[in-house]
């Protein structure tokens, strides 16, 4: 009905009419235009906050991933609600992976556990924390160190729904501190150490430096770096110091430092500059190490490694570099110089008899007369067992001047060493060979100019010991075939090339009385050596020992034949003995065993020993002497009056003979000094009632005088030449197969 009263006009006038319906409606119409206009208001501060919202989130999310800081927000099981970009970079992840997962996730056990122990632990305080804690992602790497302030979250109910923390990276604070800390140990360790301004002003001392210099706490602090330093180097050595630590930013060597007391020290010093970032200087840092004992040592070791112990000489090691250095000076137009070989004779002999404390004593001895022999300049050495050597520098670089001036000092050295030494309150007397090179034939090398002094000694002991040689070619040549022969001579006793001639020793009407051995060399390319070419080199090398050995076996053998008959039985034998092969230790049991062995007649038997054996040890000599002659086997002193032996020692000697030297023979008849010497020789033998015999008898006339002398036994060319035992025995009709051989 009223849907059909609307429908006319009429009616809704009619209707309107009506005021409670038209209250209402307008009511109505204005309540749902005020609600309109309120949802409108609304929606428009709906927008308007949700806008405010964002912004404000974005603001928030801003600051947050920008905080410096790892924010994040994990429910009660730990789980992240929330990190903010930072800590999404550390875990590796975007935000959205992370959220939702725990943290073993993201990081390896030990810091899963560690963190979430203090995650739980606010959520059972309910209280903030603010913990250190360090990280390390599940697959490893560097571990990373937070300071972690975490808080718990509520819900309404004011149950905790939750933990919000933020962790800042104090890595590089951490490491920071644990260089301090390692640089305030290390600052405090045994080595002095000081920190000094750019202007060199001591700011800070450790304990070690105060120990090391003797200063009191803050003695130093203040003070220039000068102050430590010692008078003993100069200006000049501190600008370079200081120029090196500006060049190179630092500087490390010797420095003599001084303590308090101004003791001054040796100290292995390292100074160091400090710059700014800037580049400019901010500190110095010097490091000291006292090395006083460390340079005793280096010096001890020096001591031992460049000079001799015995003598205190400089060895042959600090005399080839002070050669090289005059050498090299010399050659760059200064001055001449000359080595000496010095070497002493016989001093083996000493040795081996007298013992090595006296051998000792007597090297002692002849180092210091060595010293005073050339200028004080001049070097002198020892280069090894008894040879010395003299660098003489400073002489003329005209050849034949240096060589007169080096001549000079060597006659000198062999007066020196000539004159008397008294060993163990014991007169000694020795000599020296000499050997000179001078600097301009050794072209610049020292080992040239070395074995040059070295073979001009040998030269020098080969012409007779107790003189001076210089170097030349011919001794070279000399030297070499020396050495060959030695090698040669080992290979001939093993080859048995030796041989033994037989010189007959006749009396009165040509009577045979004995003979002489003299040893020949039948070398397989040389042909025939004689003695005078090797026993000298058998006596250096000790060849001789072997090789007189066999020489007695082999005289032995022919007396024990001899004495198969008549004959023969009564002839002597006489065999040269060298000082060497006499004093070896085992000659007399050998000589012994050789006599029973061969059956030879001792009293057959005459050593011929030289006077020089009993030159170094007179005593020893008599006592072996008289040992074998106990034994009955005679002695003949050979080279009667050429030596030095007094006649003091010969009266004591056990001889049976003198002989005289065939250099006294040899012009006896035109000199008359040597007349007189075998003269005298005669009358002292017929005094001291030994036996005479001469040497060397060549003419019937030197025989005749030697016979006026009282000399009647011969032996020379006159009477027979050394030859093989049957052709000695021929010549007198004899023969050693006892078949007598009658002369016409
Ligand atoms: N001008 C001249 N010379 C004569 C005459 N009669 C003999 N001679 C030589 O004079 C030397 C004598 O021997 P030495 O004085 O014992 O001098 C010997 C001796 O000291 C040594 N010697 C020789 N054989 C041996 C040996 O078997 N053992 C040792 N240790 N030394 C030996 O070698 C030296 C030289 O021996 P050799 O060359 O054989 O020389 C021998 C001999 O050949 C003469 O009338 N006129």
């Amino acid at each position: 009905q009223n849907a059909a009263a609307l429908d006319s006009p009429a009616r809704f006038v009619e209707l309107l009419e009506l005021p409670w319906l038209h209250w209402g409606l307008l009511a109505l119409g204005l309540f749902c235009l005020v609600l309109l206009l309120h949802v409108i208001v609304l929606r428009r501060k709906v927008a308007e906050r949700t806008q405010h919202v964002r912004t404000s989130e974005q603001k928030l999310s801003a600051i947050l991933d920008n905080a410096g800081a790892l924010v994040f927000i994990k429910d009660t099981d730990c789980r992240y609600q929330y990190v903010n970009r930072q800590a999404a970079d550390l875990m590796g992840c975007a935000v959205a992976d992370i959220v939702g997962k725990d943290d073993t996730a993201f990081f390896d056990d030990a810091t899963v556990q560690a963190v979430q122990a203090n995650d739980r632990r606010v959520f059972a305080s309910r209280e903030r924390i603010e913990v250190e804690e360090t990280t390390v992602a599940k697959h490893g790497g560097e571990p990373r160190v937070y300071l972690a302030v975490k808080v718990p979250l509520f819900d309404s109910q004011g149950a905790v729904m939750g933990v919000c923390g933020y962790s800042t990276d104090i890595t590089a604070l951490r490491r920071a501190d644990e260089s301090l800390r390692l640089a305030a140990t290390i600052f405090e360790s045994q080595e002095g150490m000081l920190i000094a301004g750019p202007d060199r002003r001591i700011l800070r001392v450790n304990g070690a430096l105060l120990r090391l210099t003797g200063y009191a706490d803050g003695e130093l602090l203040g003070q220039n770096l000068s102050q430590l330093q010692s008078g003993r180097s100069d200006a000049t050595f501190y600008a370079e110091v200081w120029n090196a630590v500006a060049q190179n930013g630092h500087w490390a060597g010797e420095m003599w430092l001084e303590r308090k007391g101004g003791e001054v020290y040796p100290a292995w010093v390292h100074i160091a500059q400090v710059r700014s970032a800037a580049g400019e200087i901010t500190h110095y840092v010097s490091t000291q190490m006292d090395i006083s004992e460390r340079k005793a040592a280096e010096d001890e070791i020096r001591t031992l490694a460049y000079y001799d112990a015995l003598t205190g000489l400089p060895n042959r090691r600090l005399m080839s570099d002070r050669l090289q250095r005059s050498l090299a000076n010399s050659q760059t137009g200064g001055l001449g110089g000359a080595l000496l070989v010095v070497d002493l004779d016989n001093f083996k002999d000493l040795n081996d008899t007298l013992g090595h404390d006296t051998g000792d004593e007597l090297l002692r001895q002849v180092a210091e007369r060595l010293e005073q022999c050339g200028r004080r300049s001049d070097t002198v050495a020892r280069l090894g067992g008894d040879e010395f050597a003299m660098l003489l520098e400073g002489l003329s670089t005209d050849r034949a001047q240096a060589a007169r001036q080096a001549e000079a000092v060597a006659r000198t050295v062999l007066e020196m060493l000539g004159k008397v030494f008294v060993l163990d309150g014991r007169v000694h007397h020795t000599s020296c060979s000499v050997g000179i090179a001078l600097y301009v034939d050794a072209a610049g090398s020292v080992e040239e100019l070395l074995k040059r002094g070295d073979l001009a000694m040998y030269e020098a002991k080969a012409q007779g010991r107790n003189t001076l040689c210089f170097f030349d070619l011919r001794t070279q040549e000399a030297v070499a075939k020396r050495t060959a022969l030695e090698a040669d001579m080992r290979e001939a006793l093993v080859q048995k090339q030796f041989v033994l001639h037989y010189q007959a020793q006749v009396e009165a009407g040509g009577k045979l009385v004995g003979a002489e051995v003299l040893v020949r060399w039948r070398h397989p390319v040389r042909g025939w050596i004689y003695p005078d070419d090797f026993i000298g080199i058998a006596e250096a090398t000790g060849l001789i020992v072997p090789l007189g050995a066999w020489i007695l076996r082999s005289a032995c053998v022919e007396l024990a034949r001899w004495a198969g008959h008549p004959d023969t039985e009564p002839l002597t034998l006489a065999v040269n003995v060298s000082a060497r092969q006499f004093r070896h230790i085992g000659f007399v049991e050998e000589l012994l065993t050789v006599l029973r062995e061969t059956g030879a007649n001792p009293a057959r038997l005459k050593l011929e020993l030289t006077e020089s054996l009993l030159l170094d040890d007179a005593e020893g000599a008599i006592e072996r002497m008289t040992q074998v002659r106990a034994h009955g086997v005679r002695f003949s002193l050979d080279d009667f009056g050429t030596g030095y032996s007094s006649l003091s020692y010969l009266k004591r000697l056990p001889l049976d003979q003198l002989k005289i030297d065939q250099s006294f023979v040899r012009d006896i008849l035109v000199n008359a000094n040597d007349a007189a010497i075998a003269r005298t020789i005669v009358s002292l033998a017929h005094s001291m009632d030994l036996r005479v015999i001469a040497e060397g008898v060549e003419t019937e006339e030197q025989r005749a005088l030697l016979a006026d002398f009282g000399c009647h036994t011969w032996q020379g060319y006159l009477f027979g030449r050394p030859a093989a035992v049957q052709e000695m025995l021929a010549q007198f009709s004899l023969s050693s197969n006892h078949e007598l051989l009658f002369k016409e």
